[in-house]
C-alpha cells in the first residue's frame, strides 16, 4: 500500500485537500475514505478498472454530487457543501467524458460565450463587435484552434472538440483543471497533439491538473503522480514508476493489463 506516498518533484502548496471523502448511494458504497492532497502545479492522474469510482470522485470534487462522508477544501477553504457553480467560481474547472459543445455554434462563439458568462454577462451570444475578441483570439491561439475559429462544433474532429472544451475551460482561468478521459473517442493520430496541449498547459502555464485516463502510455511522461482507484478506494498514490511496479496494483489489474 503506497497511498500515503509523497513522491513528486513538482511540489507547491496544497491546492486541494480530500479528507476521508466518501459517497454512498442506494445502499451502495461508490467512493470510500479517499484522503489526498493535490499540490500547486501538480499533475495527478487517476487510473483504475472500469467502475472503480474515478468519475464519481470527480463528481464529488466538482460538486455534482455531495459526499456522504468526509470533507474537501480548496486553498484551505472548506468546499464540502457548496454547489457546482460556487466551486467553479472558486476555480474548479472540469471537462466531461462526453462532449458538452453546441453543434451549431462556432469555435469562437463557444469561447466568447464562456467569457461573457464568466463576467456575469448575458448568456445570449453577441453578434456585434465584442470586448472579448482579443481574449478569444488568445485562447484559440493557445489551444491551437486559431485556424478553426469559424468552424461549427459539428464540423470539428473529436480531437478538435476536446481542444475546444479545454479552450472553454481556460477562459475561467481555473485553479484546478479536472479532465475526465480527454482522449475518449479521439483518433490515434490526434492523441499526440492533444497530449502535447495538455502537457503545455501543465508544464508551461503551470496549471494544476487532475486527469482520469485509461491509457498508461498517455500518462507516462505527463503525470507527476498516479492515484489508483479500486472498488471506490484509493489503492495507491505515488510516482508512475512506483505505482506501476507495485505488486498490489498489479494484482488489482490482473487480467486487465496496466
Ligand atoms: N448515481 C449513481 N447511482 C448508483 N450507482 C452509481 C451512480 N453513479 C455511479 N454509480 C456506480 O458507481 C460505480 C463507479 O462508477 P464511476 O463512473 O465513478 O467509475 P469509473 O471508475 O469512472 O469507471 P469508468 O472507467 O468505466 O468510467 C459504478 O459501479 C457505477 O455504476
Amino acid at each position: 500500500m503506497t497511498a500515503s506516498g509523497t513522491a513528486t518533484a513538482r511540489v507547491g502548496a496544497p491546492v486541494l485537500r480530500l479528507d476521508g471523502l466518501g459517497w454512498r448511494v442506494g445502499g451502495a458504497t461508490i467512493v470510500e475514505g479517499v484522503t489526498l492532497d493535490v499540490r500547486e502545479g501538480e499533475f495527478l492522474a487517476f487510473i483504475g478498472p472500469n467502475g472503480a469510482g474515478k468519475t464519481s470522485l470527480f463528481n464529488l470534487i466538482s460538486g455534482i454530487v455531495v459526499p456522504t462522508a468526509g470533507t474537501l477544501a480548496l486553498d484551505g477553504a472548506d468546499l464540502t457543501g457548496l454547489p457546482v457553480h460556487t466551486r467553479a467560481r472558486r476555480g474548479i474547472g472540469r471537462t466531461f467524458q462526453t462532449s458538452s459543445l453546441w453543434p451549431r455554434m462556432t469555435v469562437a462563439e463557444h469561447v466568447r460565450l464562456a467569457a461573457q458568462a464568466r463576467n456575469g454577462g448575458s448568456h445570449r451570444l453577441w453578434r456585434r463587435a465584442s470586448p472579448y475578441t482579443a481574449e478569444v483570439d488568445g485562447v484559440l491561439e493557445r489551444t491551437g484552434l486559431g485556424h478553426r475559429a469559424g468552424a461549427t462544433a459539428a464540423e470539428l474532429s473529436h480531437g478538435e472538440k476536446r481542444k475546444l472544451e479545454l479552450a472553454v475551460l481556460l477562459v475561467g482561468e481555473p485553479r484546478l483543471m479536472l479532465l475526465d478521459e480527454p482522449m475518449a473517442g479521439v483518433s490515434a493520430e490526434e492523441v499526440p497533439a492533444l497530449t502535447e496541449l495538455i502537457r503545455t498547459l501543465h508544464r508551461e502555464e503551470g496549471r494544476t491538473v487532475l486527469m482520469v485516463e485509461h491509457h498508461m502510455d498517455v500518462l507516462l511522461g505527463l503525470a507527476d503522480r498516479l492515484a489508483v482507484m479500486h472498488h471506490g478506494r484509493l489503492l495507491a498514490l505515488d510516482s508512475p514508476d512506483a505505482v506501476t511496479a507495485d505488486p498490489v496494483v498489479q494484482r488489482a489489474y490482473l487480467g486487465e493489463g496496466l
